[in-house]
């Protein structure tokens, strides 16, 4: 790896998070070992004409507290019958209660391409998605700033897709001089955890008008179809979780959101 990383510019909520994760991993192994094959499952997954959803498994969250106590592979095969493209899965443990089984058990269940969606810090965070048969990682730009484009060749170094998430228009620009292939624009500003769904269709306007021809994710704070209508024509994909992790019957709630789309 490049320079020490200095995650003290993240603030707010997302900083006691990032805080916590830089201490899970301080030990960790930074090896990667030898190249894995792309197999790109989870970018291929979201391009089509319609609009896909990535439904996510969900079991706390700072915002709400507890949500639903899920059995990772029911979910998921629950949203795969619901008509997700995907399945996103929380690993943090102590705001999540996500960890590593529950990403095995969502692989092992449904055919779907998994991401493992965590706070990635360190490039042992990458590996493990791997081994555990993620398709796909998330790599936040707020908290790797500048190294964001070094995690990006990790990840590709590993055959992983990267959803390269952005909040604003600097994060964004960013993101597009890392050559990410997957851009998701988050509506939740995860300093305060407020919600604006007009924040998508900003930024995916934006990546669009600076040429970008890669997948595009609207993600947070969707509930109903009618909340989906801002997005629809633009995104390639939503990503969404506590409608329908809480929701009590996860394949008619991704059924339900996804209607007319
Ligand atoms: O969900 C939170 O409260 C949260 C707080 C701090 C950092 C990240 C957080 N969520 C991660 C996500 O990005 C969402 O799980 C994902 O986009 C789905 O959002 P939603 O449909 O609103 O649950």
């Amino acid at each position: 790896m490049g320079a020490e990383l200095d995650f003290s510019r993240v603030p707010g909520v997302l900083g006691r998070i990032v805080a916590e994760r830089v201490a899970d991993y301080r030990a960790a192994d930074p090896v990667l070992g030898a190249a894995r094959p792309a197999a790109r499952r989870f970018e291929a997954a979201l391009r089509g004409p319609d609009l896909a959803l990535i439904a996510e498994v969900k079991r706390a969250s700072p915002s709400q507290g507890a949500i639903a106590p899920l059995d990772p592979a029911q979910a998921a095969r629950a949203y795969e019958a619901g008509g997700a493209a995907a399945i996103s899965v929380l690993t943090e443990p102590r705001h999540f209660s996500g960890d590593a089984q529950a990403l095995r058990d969502v692989v092992a269940g449904v055919a779907l391409p998994a991401l493992r969606k965590d706070f990635v810090v360190h490039p042992a965070m990458l590996r493990e998605a791997a081994d555990w048969g993620a398709s796909a990682a998330l790599l936040m730009v707020s908290v790797l700033h500048e190294a964001t484009g070094e995690f990006l060749a990790q990840a590709q170094h590993l055959g992983l897709d990267a959803l390269v998430e952005v909040h604003d228009e600097r994060e964004l620009d960013l993101a597009l001089e890392t050559g990410a292939r997957i851009i998701g624009v988050n509506n939740r500003d995860l300093t305060t955890l407020h919600i604006d769904l007009a924040v998508s269709p900003r930024l995916i306007r934006r990546a669009r008008e600076k040429g970008f021809e890669g997948v595009l994710v609207a993600e947070s704070g969707y509930r109903t179809p009618a909340d989906i209508t801002g997005v629809r024509g633009l995104a390639d994909a939503v990503l969404v979780g506590t409608s329908l992790a809480g929701s009590g019957d996860l394949e008619r709630a991704a059924r339900d959101l996804m209607a007319g789309v």
